[in-house]
């Protein structure tokens, strides 16, 4: 009985495949209304109905698979996206589907990079900043205690999550936001030294089934809290399983797409408040401002009350990291710091320097750090990395001289890879010779563009 109800379902997840590989857009639409866990099923070779259209070609058949909601960073057994396949198989207009949610006329007005935004961890922006709210205190008040408005807390910028039941036996535990509401933080937020920021509200408005009062719009609020503090004591009704991620590395890696986003805005500017207490210009006392996206001098005559001052503001600062790439065109420069786990080497990275452009900063760095002068620099994608506020701009360039001379205070070693041992590398490969960087880390997403652009993976 219970192998004829596998089978009966094997047989349905086949049809559901071979469906989408031929692009028959009206029996997938029919399967889908009947059983929507189908759209994340696999057949052979690790390969789910998106990347069957994906080969094909199948626009229409591709396009229903994303809006009902399909996993799109899945992986078949050669380490391929649906994206990777489209991208490989020159069918760009689905490629771009997996771009900013699929604006494809859009994109068409610009040359393609190659990597979506979608792609990349930390980038992910599920809420709407609403910045024009944050000198409204007194909508921010109100939202402050809505029963809708959601709150994460970090005590000393260690973020309280809760973990799954499968916590210790995944390979990648099960990391969750511990998301909190008004009644249980009310104590929290009382408190002086609580550094509350507003975060945005969902973009997705949700019906209200009351009827709504004066101060109800129908959005819902994000706040993030960090204290100094231990703050377990003053939260109310809080999950058994919750507690503070300590190690930012690797641990915020273990969040999905979405919290990752909403962790990298909330952590990078409590963050700067925790490290810009005082004014920078005068070191005076401050007050925070803007929902917290502020902090305003409190010396009635500091120079950073008049005009634009950017200490007032939270800081970003950027770092490029940049695949070099051979003359030779089969190989890349890759190097790995002392404080790496064993075996692992990634781009090589550093921050800009002030009157620096990304291109300049990408052959200084390298330069500085490996001896290889380069030449052509390609902006890929970028990254924010939230220890404590980087935006990682990462970059192709094109190796001038290929010999190798490290600068042994950043870097233990620098080597050429091959193409060939980079997709070992990325396919786990029992012949790989090295280890790279996790798929959220814009270094894995550089390499792997690299691959894809050209190989047969
Ligand atoms: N996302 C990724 O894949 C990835 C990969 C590698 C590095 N990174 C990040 O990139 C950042 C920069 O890389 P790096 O360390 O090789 O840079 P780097 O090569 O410029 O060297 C770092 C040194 O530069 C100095 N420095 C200059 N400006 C600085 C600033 N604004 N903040 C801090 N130090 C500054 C410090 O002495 C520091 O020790 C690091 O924070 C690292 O975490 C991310
Ligand atoms: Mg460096
Ligand atoms: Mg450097
Ligand atoms: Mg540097
Ligand atoms: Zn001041």
């Amino acid at each position: 009985m219970f192998n004829a109800h596998l089978s009966a379902k094997d047989e349905m997840v086949e049809k559901f495949l071979d469906y989408a590989a031929k692009g028959d857009l009206e029996k997938i639409s029919a399967m889908i209304s009947h059983s929507t866990t189908l759209i994340n099923e696999r057949g052979e070779q690790g390969w789910t109905a998106l990347m069957f259209a994906a080969r094909n070609g199948h626009y229409e058949v591709a396009k229903i698979l994303i809006s009902n909601g399909c996993d799109k960073s899945l992986v078949n057994k050669s380490g391929q996206t649906a994206y990777d396949i489209a991208k490989f198989w020159g069918y760009k207009h689905i490629a771009k589907l997996f771009i900013n949610g699929g604006d494809s006329n859009l994109h068409n007005l610009l040359p393609c990079t190659g990597v979506g935004d979608q792609e990349i961890y930390f980038n992910r922006e599920f809420l709407n900043r609403m910045s024009e709210k944050r000198t409204n205190s007194e909508w921010l008040a109100a939202k402050q205690s809505s029963p809708e408005t959601v709150f994460i807390v970090f005590y000393n910028l260690n973020l309280l999550v809760t973990s799954g039941p499968d916590k210790e036996t995944a390979s990648q535990p099960n990391v969750k936001l511990c998301k909190l509401n008004a009644s249980s933080v009310e104590a929290l937020l009382k408190k002086i030294d609580t550094t509350v920021v507003f975060l945005g509200v969902e973009k997705e408005v949700k019906k209200s089934s009351s009827s709504p009062t004066a101060d109800e719009d129908g959005l819902v609020a994000w706040f993030a809290l960090n204290t100094d503090e231990d703050p377990t004591e003053c939260l109310k009704s809080i999950d058994a399983n919750s507690f503070y991620i300590k190690r930012p590395m690797p641990d915020l890696l273990f969040l999905n797409e979405d919290e990752a986003g909403v962790t990298a805005h909330a952590r990078s500017v409590l963050a700067w408040h925790s490290r810009y207490k005082f004014c920078p210009t005068c070191g005076s006392e401050t007050r925070v401002d803007e929902g917290g996206h502020k902090r305003t001098c409190l010396r009635e005559d500091c120079k950073s009350l008049k005009g634009v001052h950017n200490t007032c503001y939270p800081r970003v600062d950027p770092v490029v990291i940049m695949l070099v790439l051979h003359p030779d065109g089969n190989q890349c420069l890759l190097g790995r710091k002392k404080i790496f786990p064993p075996g692992m080497f990634s781009c090589l990275a550093g921050f800009i320097e002030p009157g620096e452009t990304i291109e300049e900063a990408v052959r200084r760095e390298v330069l500085e750090e490996s001896g290889v002068r380069v030449g052509p620099v390609q902006y890929v994608s970028c990254q924010p990395w939230p220890m404590p506020s980087s935006l990682m701009i990462g970059c192709h360039s094109v190796a001038l001289s290929t010999d190798i001379k490290v600068d042994e205070n950043e870097i233990e070693e620098a080597r050429w890879f091959t193409r060939q041992q980079v997709v070992d590398a990325l396919l786990k490969a029992k012949q790989a010779v090295f280890t790279m960087p996790p798929r959220q880390a814009v270094a894995h997403n550089l390499v792997k563009h690299w691959i894809g652009m050209n190989a047969n993976l």
